[in-house]
């Protein structure tokens, strides 16, 4: 069942780049989609349309086959709340004045009102900071510290566990692994995927890494200079068919 349908979609800034040219694709329900591409085809502005950061030129892009081009107000504080994002680069994405545990609590204290929770309970902010520190795998003696006392990879747990909090239907994870040594890109990559299998999620994984879209993936989608140029299943990714362009990234993999 289509989560995120994305139809003909076309973005262009001012300066005249069409950074997104008529791209079309769906994302199922437990999916992890996969989207590759090298530096400037147009991965991170797809992102950002997504979350309504940017407007589009033209197309559609449907959640739960609503258009979310005309929510506003309280509709979009509701789409947001389903869709959650983690960027490249974990330490831009958490406030330094916060100790773990605030950040960890922020997204939960937004959207309380709106909340169902299945599988985290909030009962006190410290047990529901142990609860989500435990699920990615980081001790609960982090809570008290602030970002920058604690390393790359464990701040990009703690941007996980931000995302999962409040349950979101949809996770895009742009780029998560980037900024991370070898050993902790493939942890996060496990848990990524412990993660999607125990809260039944669904995600689309950004990345200009072939390798790490390969082992997360159900369904890889290839794009360049804005287009979508091959999309194919994971076990079809050495087959003779692909494209021209996709042979080259796996020749560089
Ligand atoms: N705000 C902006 N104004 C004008 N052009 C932009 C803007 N943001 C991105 N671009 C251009 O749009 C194109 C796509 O950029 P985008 O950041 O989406 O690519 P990307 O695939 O995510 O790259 P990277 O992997 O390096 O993050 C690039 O040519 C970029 O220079």
């Amino acid at each position: 069942m289509s989560l995120l349908t994305v139809k003909e979609l076309t973005k262009s800034y001012q300066s005249g780049k069409v950074a997104v040219d008529y791209l079309s694709f769906t994302l199922n329900k437990g999916e992890c989609l996969g989207l590759v591409g090298e530096s400037g085809c147009g991965k991170s502005t797809l992102a950002r349309c997504l979350l309504r950061i940017e407007p589009i030129n033209s197309g559609s892009i449907y959640f739960n086959n609503e258009p979310i081009e005309s929510l506003n107000g309280r509709q979009l504080y509701s789409y947001r709340k389903k869709l959650q994002i983690v960027f490249q680069n974990p330490l831009a994405a958490l406030n330094p004045k916060l100790k773990i545990k605030d950040s960890l609590v922020d997204p939960y204290l937004e959207y309380a009102k709106e909340l169902n929770l299945s599988y985290f309970s909030f009962t006190s902010k410290a047990a529901f900071v142990k609860q989500l520190l435990e699920a990615v795998e980081l001790p609960s003696s982090l809570a008290d510290r602030y970002p920058h006392e604690i390393s790359g990879g464990q701040q990009q747990r703690v941007t996980i566990a931000r995302a999962i909090s409040i349950e979101p239907e949809l996770i895009v994870l742009d780029e998560p692994t980037a900024s991370l040594d070898v050993i902790s890109q493939r942890a996060v990559l496990t848990l990524l995927t412990e993660l999607r299998e125990t809260l039944n999620l669904s995600y689309l994984f950004i990345s200009h890494d072939l390798a790490a879209v390969n082992q997360m993936c159900q369904r890889i989608l290839v794009m360049k200079e804005g287009h979508l140029i091959d999309e194919f299943n994971r076990r079809d990714l050495f087959d003779n068919e692909r494209h021209a362009y996709t042979k080259e990234l796996i020749s560089i993999y």
